[in-house]
């Protein structure tokens, strides 16, 4: 699914009606047909229907004023809370405006104020305050309304996005709406899906305006990886597959205190689907790593007492590489300067595809400029926010502040494929483009989540996935696998191996939606 900044929405719909000929009354006539028809069927069962519509004065309210006609015609009552003067309204929304009942509008620029009652008593309140259009701060007579809205105890339904909630970033200015259901039009806004604004979205409805295709699909947008779209990007095991098919997959890891991060990346490699896993560990470890891994092969790397990689092992890690079709470097690796050392003369030694993580970022972090070296080759990166800012060069509040941006800046400027975790992962590519991962739950929340992620986008560029595919299905499948286990445990005390030991059931899953997703093709 591609999801939109919300000036990118007012584009597609200025396109629409200049370039297209779409009127715009008919985008929301749609629009409030579309909020119309899922306010009927979620709460259209009784005999007093009341909704209430709380409107501002632009084109989200004039989707209200469609939204009340269309709800009056079906025998709701409908009456509309007007939070500005009926002379502010114009265009579109004055058009829908006039067609109104006077009776059914009360105009109130000065609040809520004496509507509690009302609000209290409705079946659902529609939220068509603000959409797209916020540009600032909710302050004054809009934040009290939207309190007003929260505090009512009755279902909201929001039009197009929660009011408060900024169309572009997810991030709540001020105050914002909190809704059970909402109704977006032509595409899901990037607010619709990062957090906090996700949260406050309720169920999120996509609903079809008739936008014309052309102008849907030129749409800058990102994709928003969820079930449907990883389903698509899998690609099930033939019957004919061997352990050659799967890809090996060589995990360079562990240092003394931290053998659990090596064999979780290995493990979970194995689990994610390669055909061939081999664990190069610092040779003091290697008896600990046989033992905790039993399908992964292990290579003892350096002198016999090191607990830590150094750099003299360069020719044994490049030696070990040249025969495997990926490698992961950096779970539990430590910072000790010969570790260091080493990372930084792999990278431009190294010319399989590359996925670095944990303290192999925090080496990269000394001299991003070593990434130039690899732009030719594949490199994915898959930084958390605080080793995303290390990276950078700046502090972790300006990294979540812009979390795209931030991405896409740095996967821009060295040439490579990166994953910034937390809720709802961003995944950048050289090119710009941006995915959004769906999949996940607080229960991640835990160490080792980062090395189970490392084997499983292994395991994807191991098979010859495109690496822009390999990090969106292992970002996902890694997310997925923690949602299967939700039920059972909640999210508290899930473990990292936990969800490694799920991976092959949200692989099977996507196998599954795969098969559903071609079988209505091949009906149509
Ligand atoms: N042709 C179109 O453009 C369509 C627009 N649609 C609807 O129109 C919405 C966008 O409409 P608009 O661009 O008119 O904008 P909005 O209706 O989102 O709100 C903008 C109005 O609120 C004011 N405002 C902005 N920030 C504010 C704040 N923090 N506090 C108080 N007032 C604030 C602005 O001055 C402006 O008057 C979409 O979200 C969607 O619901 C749909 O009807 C589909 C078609
Ligand atoms: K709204």
């Amino acid at each position: 699914m591609k999801v939109v900044s919300g000036q990118v929405m007012q584009l597609m719909d200025r396109r629409a009606i200049g370039e297209f000929g779409v009127p715009g009354l008919e985008l929301m006539e749609r629009a409030g047909r579309g909020c119309a028809d899922v306010i009927e069927e979620a709460f259209g069962e009784g005999e007093a229907r009341r909704a209430v519509i709380v409107a501002g004065k632009g084109n989200n309210g004039g989707d209200g004023f469609v939204i009340s006609r269309l709800l009056a015609e079906c025998g709701w009552e409908a009456p509309v809370l007007l939070l500005a003067a009926s002379e502010a309204v114009a265009g579109d929304a004055a058009a829908n405006l006039a067609r109104l009942d006077r009776a059914t509008v009360q105009s109130m620029p000065q609040g809520l104020a004496g509507a509690e009652e009302l609000l209290k008593d409705a079946t659902v309140i529609v939220d068509a305050l603000l959409g797209t259009g916020m540009n600032s701060e909710v302050t004054g007579v809009y934040a009290e309304a939207i309190e007003m809205i929260n505090a009512a105890g009755v279902p909201v339904v929001s039009v197009d996005i929660p009011s408060g909630v900024d169309a572009a970033t997810g991030k709540v200015l001020g105050r914002a709406v909190r809704a059970d259901i909402t109704v977006t039009f032509a595409l899901a806004k990037l607010g619709n899906v990062l957090y906090p604004g996700a949260d406050l979205c309720g169920r999120l409805v996509v609903a079809d305006i008739g936008m014309p295709d052309k102008v849907v699909a030129e749409a800058e947008g990102a994709q928003y990886v969820d079930l449907a779209c990883a389903a698509d990007l899998f690609r099930p095991r033939s019957v004919t597959a061997h352990k050659g098919s799967g890809g090996h997959c060589l995990i360079v890891a562990g240092s003394t205190g931290k053998t659990g991060a090596a064999a979780m990346a290995a493990n979970s490699a194995q689990r994610a689907g390669a055909g061939l896993v081999t664990l190069a560990v610092p040779a003091a470890l290697n008896p600990m790593l046989e033992q905790k891994t039993t399908e992964a092969m292990t290579i003892p790397v350096g002198p016999e007492q090191t607990g830590y990689l150094r750099a003299g092992s360069l020719a044994e890690v490049l030696a070990a590489a040249a025969i495997r079709d990926v490698v992961a470097l950096g779970p539990g690796i430590g910072t000790a300067p010969s570790t260091i050392y080493l990372v930084h003369s792999l990278l431009p030694a190294l010319d399989k595809p590359l996925v670095l993580d944990a303290d192999g970022l925090n080496a990269v972090a000394l001299q991003p400029e070593l990434l130039l070296a690899r732009k030719d080759r594949i490199t994915v990166l898959t930084p958390h926010p605080g080793e995303m800012a290390r990276l950078v060069g700046c502090s972790v509040p300006e990294v979540e502040a812009d979390r795209i941006g931030c991405a896409r800046a740095f996967a821009v400027k060295y040439g490579v494929h990166l994953i910034l975790k937390g809720a709802r992962s961003i995944i950048a590519a050289p090119d710009g483009s941006i995915a959004i991962n769906g999949s996940g739950n607080p229960g991640m929340a835990t160490g080792g989540m980062g090395d189970v992620l490392t084997g499983v986008v292994a395991a994807f560029l191991g098979q010859g996935y495109h690496p822009f595919a390999a990090c969106q299905l292992g970002a996902f499948v890694h997310g997925h696998a923690a949602d299967f286990l939700v039920e059972a445990m909640g999210t508290q005390g899930m473990s990292a191996t936990d969800v490694q030991e799920m991976l092959p059931v949200a692989l099977a899953n996507l196998a599954a939606s795969r098969t559903t997703a071609t079988n209505h093709q091949q009906g149509e």
